[in-house]
């Protein structure tokens, strides 16, 4: 497996392009490192294809090079690159056997036959195709045929990477979280570089050691999922990730108070005062009801019941606030809300801002 590094990447589909919009990929600098898992996620449209074609090799990207370990493959076809990848829908021969049809990427590769057999064994074991391995592939339903899909994927030990383009598009929900939790367990024995492309967050969160979010051609953060959650650099980033999103409001910031339509909210930390567009991002994890000092009005347009919590849907003014409120109390008629000071983050032109030290 390899270190992959995107060494200041940019794609545009144009063949002259002029300005930054005319890019699908805004520059990239990354490190991905040797054995680990990356998902890539992002709403439709936001970019991710593009850079996982550019690490396959399919698209050339118009600035900047990819590297694996130390070798250079910009130029070098997908052919050429020593990785396995994993489609949407399944890829496989339905005139092998199950097990035929994972030994065919080694056999291809004039890999020794009792290497074959052992990979193969293990491969069906560890996807529990076991029943089904003497099998023809033709009869098999969707969700065991993208099986053998993951399958030729995670067979070979000597590629680079394993790169999966929304792998689990076709299987049932039930199998989904268990499919899920089987490529975890997998990565974690066997150590692949695995590079995952998601617009759902539970997958994302659920299978890589650093989820790379992406929103309109840009990487806006790479971070762990306790990263994602705790400190987003991005109010996309808050938005995206958590249900319901974090809560972003239009804030005046100076020392350690904003002021949010009228009403002074307590923050964490101190901050010089902030030009532009500034906002404060909260989760609705740390939104409690409370009526004391600091409190802020807040207008309930409705409250979901989930069994260990509810969602109260509201507002501050005009703007949507949501909290996620422990069982039992009731909510009062009219409810005031207070926020955990250290949990507030301040945000200018959607970017994270660093208090001062
Ligand atoms: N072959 C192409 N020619 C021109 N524009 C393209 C091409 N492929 C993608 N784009 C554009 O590049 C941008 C990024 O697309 P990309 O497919 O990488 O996003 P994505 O995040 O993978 O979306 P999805 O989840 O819908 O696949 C989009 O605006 C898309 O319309």
């Amino acid at each position: 497996m390899s270190r992959i590094t995107l060494d200041h990447i940019a794609h545009s589909y144009l063949p002259s392009p002029k300005t930054e919009a005319d890019f699908a990929l805004k520059e990239v600098h990354q490190v991905w490192e040797d054995g680990s898992a990356y998902a890539l996620l992002g709403p439709s449209g936001c970019g991710k294809t593009t850079l996982l074609n550019i690490i396959s090799g399919l698209i050339t990207p118009s600035h900047g090079r990819v590297v694996f370990g130390e070798r250079d493959v910009t130029l070098l076809p997908t052919e050429a690159r020593n990785i396995a990848q994993v489609f949407q829908f399944p890829v496989i021969y339905d005139t092998m056997t199950v097990a035929e049809n994972l030994a065919f990427p080694l056999k291809n590769r004039k890999v020794p036959q009792a290497e074959i057999d052992r990979r193969v064994a293990e491969t069906i074991e560890m996807l529990g195709l076991g029943p089904m391995a003497r099998r023809k592939a033709r009869g098999l339903t969707a969700d065991q045929k993208q099986k053998i899909s993951l399958g030729r994927g995670l067979v070979r030990s000597d590629v680079n990477a394993i790169l999966f383009d929304e792998p689990l598009t076709v299987i049932d929900p039930h199998m989904k979280w268990q499919l899920r939790s089987q490529l975890k367990q997998l990565h974690r024995r066997y150590g692949f570089t695995m590079v995952y492309v998601t617009h759902d967050q539970t997958e994302a969160l659920t299978f890589a050691d650093k989820v790379v979010v992406m929103y309109a051609g840009e990487v806006v953060q790479v971070g762990t999922p306790a990263e994602l959650f705790e400190r987003p650099k991005h109010t996309f980033v808050g938005y995206f990730i958590g249900s319901p999103g974090m809560n972003v409001l239009p804030a005046e910031v100076a020392g350690d108070r904003a002021v949010v339509g009228g009403h002074a909210v307590a923050l964490g930390q101190h901050y010089r005062p902030q030009p532009g567009r500034t906002e404060i991002g909260v989760r609705p994890e740390f939104v409690r009801l409370d009526d004391g000092a600091g409190s802020l009005p807040i207008s309930v347009r409705s409250v979901e019941d989930i069994g260990r919590y509810r969602i109260l849907r509201g507002a501050i003014g005009p703007h949507e606030l949501n909290a996620v409120l422990p069982e039992g109390r009731a909510i009062p008629a009219s409810p005031r809300v207070v926020f955990d000071p250290a949990r507030v983050n301040v945000y200018r032109d959607a970017h994270l801002v660093e208090a001062e030290a």
